[in-house]
């Protein structure tokens, strides 16, 4: 790893790069209040973030990313179009891969404007793009709209739609779901009993749980209601993983998610909007024929993203993480907007790891 100073400078630079965009700077504590804003991450980032209490402000969290505290600001206070920039350490606790880093540094660029919601995507990437400079990277893209279109489209009830699109993130989990309420794998026997019982509170277990009694009553009936649902058909299941299992470039990617599109008409308009995201790319000088776009891409990073997500991988060095990552995240300008919301997209850029790619470490 670089030693710090040169990271600091080398984020210095890239800050200025994105400055040069027209993009003013922004500043956040490290210290950040995790009551109101860690659940907005996800579960991974939620398991990750250092989080420490402070008698006076509850829980404080060692800033996992800037994104959140940049919306929570623009939303507060900010004038509208807005572009700014931050560089400054963000900090993730890694439990499996010592090698990762805890703290790291980030450069990023974010956009606020509802002029063209789709310019905004590909002048996001473009302008991380270029700040990579002549980096061997690998860029991949995605769209988590298309996933959440797909899911929102299934023909099930509601609490199914709900719960499998909270686990668009968790790629495991949503497989166990959706097979369960497709009937692919069968109920539990556990579960069987538990519904099938007169009374599921006779037996005399005591009741030690955290959960109040009315509270397990209630999930006991959310889940009768649920094994009354009808299955998901199997048709249904089965463009739902031809989408899942896109992955090609750019262009033969659209063509497939819109032959997928007829027979799963709910994804059309988002289709519609990663076809013209490709044209806009396009303006800006990207060679999307060459761009990889994977529908699953995204599944595991920040929750808070509902449109296009990227990604820059260095080539041959799948042992490191993404040098540069970014994506579109409108609904958290609404979870923070108080009433306002505004589409926002935008991207970070890690020095550290550029500094070492460079260096051929
Ligand atoms: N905050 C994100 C990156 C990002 C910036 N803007 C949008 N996404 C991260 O730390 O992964």
């Amino acid at each position: 790893m670089p030693e710090k100073a040169r990271v600091r400078a080398e984020a210095a630079r890239l800050r200025a790069l994105f400055e040069a965009e027209g993009a003013q700077g922004f500043e956040t504590s490290i210290l950040q209040p995790a009551e109101v804003l860690l659940d907005l991450y996800g579960e991974d980032i939620r398991a990750r973030a250092y989080v420490t209490s402070d008698a006076l402000r509850g829980e404080q969290m060692l800033r996992p990313d800037f994104t959140v505290p940049v919306v929570q600001a623009h939303m507060a206070y900010g004038a509208e179009p807005a572009r700014y920039t931050y560089a400054g350490e963000v900090f993730r606790r890694q439990e499996d891969d010592p090698d990762r880093e805890n703290e790291f540094m980030q450069v990023g660029y974010e956009v606020f404007d509802r002029e063209n919601p789709i310019d905004s995507d590909a002048e996001v990437f473009s302008v991380i793009q270029s700040a990579l400079g002549g980096a061997r990277l690998r860029a991949a893209t995605g769209d988590i709209g298309i996933l959440m279109a797909a899911v929102a489209g299934l023909q099930t009830t509601d609490a199914r739609k709900k719960a499998l699109r909270r686990h668009i993130w968790h790629p495991r989990r949503f497989r166990a779901l959706l097979d369960r309420y497709s009937g692919r794998s069968p109920v539990p026997a556990a579960r069987k009993a538990l519904l099938a019982a007169a009374d599921p509170f006779a037996g005399g277990a005591p009741e030690i749980g955290l959960r109040s009694r009315a509270e397990v009553e209630a999930r006991i009936e959310a889940l009768k209601a649920d094994a009354a649902a009808a299955p998901i058909s199997e048709r249904e299941v089965k463009l739902l993983d031809a989408l899942l299992q896109v992955r090609e470039t750019l262009p033969n990617a659209l063509e497939h998610l819109r032959d997928i599109a007829v027979d799963m008409p709910a994804i059309g308009k988002a289709v519609d909007r990663l076809a013209r995201r490709m044209k806009a790319l396009e303006k800006r000088g990207i060679d999307v024929a060459a761009l990889d776009f994977e529908a699953s891409y995204g599944r595991t990073s920040m929750e808070y993203y509902d449109g296009f997500v990227f990604g820059f991988y260095a080539e041959g060095r799948p042992d490191l993480p993404a040098v540069a990552t970014g994506g579109r995240y409108d609904a958290l300008t609404r979870v923070l907007g108080q009433g306002r919301e505004i589409p926002a997209v935008g991207g970070v850029v890690r020095p550290g790891l550029l500094l070492q790619l460079e260096a051929g470490q």
